[in-house]
């Protein structure tokens, strides 16, 4: 390990965010009553450039009327790039309740676009003399984003979590696909004849989660957008897990379980990481640092291994 000890991420549950648009409020009791451990309601994308003013108004309202019970409430805001964005932020902060946990700014390129909305979060938090203090999240989505991915996770210790959006990012890097995450059909390998399916995503989700691992951020899959796939979304989760994120976005309520099922570690796999953990205190105690289990290796990283998935499993008992 480093001298610089590498931080914790926010111990809070993040298996699925769910998505749904301001413009919607029919659906905003759902979202309360969903499984999700977070809500994303929306403001940019999925609303339509003449409901942008509407839909904030929903959002304030529902801050306030809305039993958003335990959920961890993020409002997503529009692209710095766009003339809504500081509106956004003053009305949520100015009208909407205390019940708001989080920001959510998209197509993040530069820490220098935390920086703007912090320094707005900060100003009216101080004028309005509102007691939560928001915390941000941030999408990686264009080219921009994912080459400057270190110095944003680094940006603001407001920023919690961070996101790969498929779609945004497939259209900046010029990827020829319209898919939203998953197998891509041209994306293979071909060994005598035979295709083998890569993944064009991994990368860039290994690239967000060094950043966020290295400044302790949570970092988190985006959407799967074929949301009748059910299994091409859990072969997508369970890469992401496989990687070091945490959870997924849902795009469609049946997605909350998948997501929930996957970055839930399984009671076997907790009882393994403790059977490892038991090894480990026997070979310690025989002035060891190494043993066999099963048949394999495990060692000291084994225990730190270990301790990823209990201490998952335990934050998401308590
Ligand atoms: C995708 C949808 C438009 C589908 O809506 P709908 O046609 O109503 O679906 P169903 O008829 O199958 O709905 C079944 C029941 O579930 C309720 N419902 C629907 N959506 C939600 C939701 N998001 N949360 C909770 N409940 C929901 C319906 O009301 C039905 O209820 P009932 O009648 O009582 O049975 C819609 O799901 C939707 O709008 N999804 C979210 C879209 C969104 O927010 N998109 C933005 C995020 S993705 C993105 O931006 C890309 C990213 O940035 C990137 O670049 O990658
Ligand atoms: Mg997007």
């Amino acid at each position: 390990m480093s001298f610089r000890v590498q931080p914790a991420a926010p111990a809070r549950p993040n298996r699925c965010q769910l998505f749904g648009p301001g413009s919607r409020p029919a659906i905003f009791e759902k979202m309360a009553a969903s499984a999700a451990d977070v809500i994303n309601l929306d403001l940019e994308d999925s609303v339509a450039p003449d409901d942008k003013a509407q839909a904030r108004r929903n959002i304030i309202e529902a801050s306030h009327n809305v039993d958003w019970n335990t959920k961890y409430l993020s409002v997503r805001i529009n692209g710095l790039d766009t003339p809504y964005w500081y509106r956004d932020v003053v009305e949520l902060l100015e009208d909407g309740s205390e019940r708001i946990d989080q920001i959510m700014i998209p197509k993040v390129g530069c820490a220098a676009d935390v920086y703007a909305v912090d320094a707005l979060v900060s100003a009216i938090e101080a004028a309005k003399g509102r007691k939560k203090r928001i915390s941000l999240e941030v999408i990686i989505e264009s080219a921009a984003g994912i080459a400057h991915v270190e110095e944003i996770a680094a940006s603001s210790p407001r920023l919690q979590a961070m996101s790969l959006g498929a779609a945004d990012f497939a259209a900046s890097m010029g990827m020829a696909t319209t898919g939203i995450g998953g197998t891509q059909e041209n994306y293979y390998m071909l060994r005598e004849g035979a295709k083998y399916w890569s993944d064009p995503w991994h990368w860039a989700q290994a690239a967000i989660v060094a950043a966020c691992r290295t400044h302790g951020i949570l970092p988190v899959d985006g959407p799967f957008g074929d949301f009748s796939d059910d299994e091409g979304f859990r072969a997508q989760a369970l890469r992401s897990a496989t990687l070091g994120m945490v959870g997924k976005w849902a795009i469609h309520p049946k997605q909350v379980t998948l997501a929930n099922e996957v970055f839930t570690p399984s009671d076997e796999a907790v009882a393994e990481a403790r059977e490892i953990l038991a090894a480990m205190e026997k070979a310690k105690a025989e002035g060891a640092g190494a043993t066999v289990y099963k048949g394999r290796l495990v060692d000291i990283a084994s225990i730190r291994q270990a301790e990823v998935i209990v201490r998952q499993s335990e934050m998401i008992k308590a």
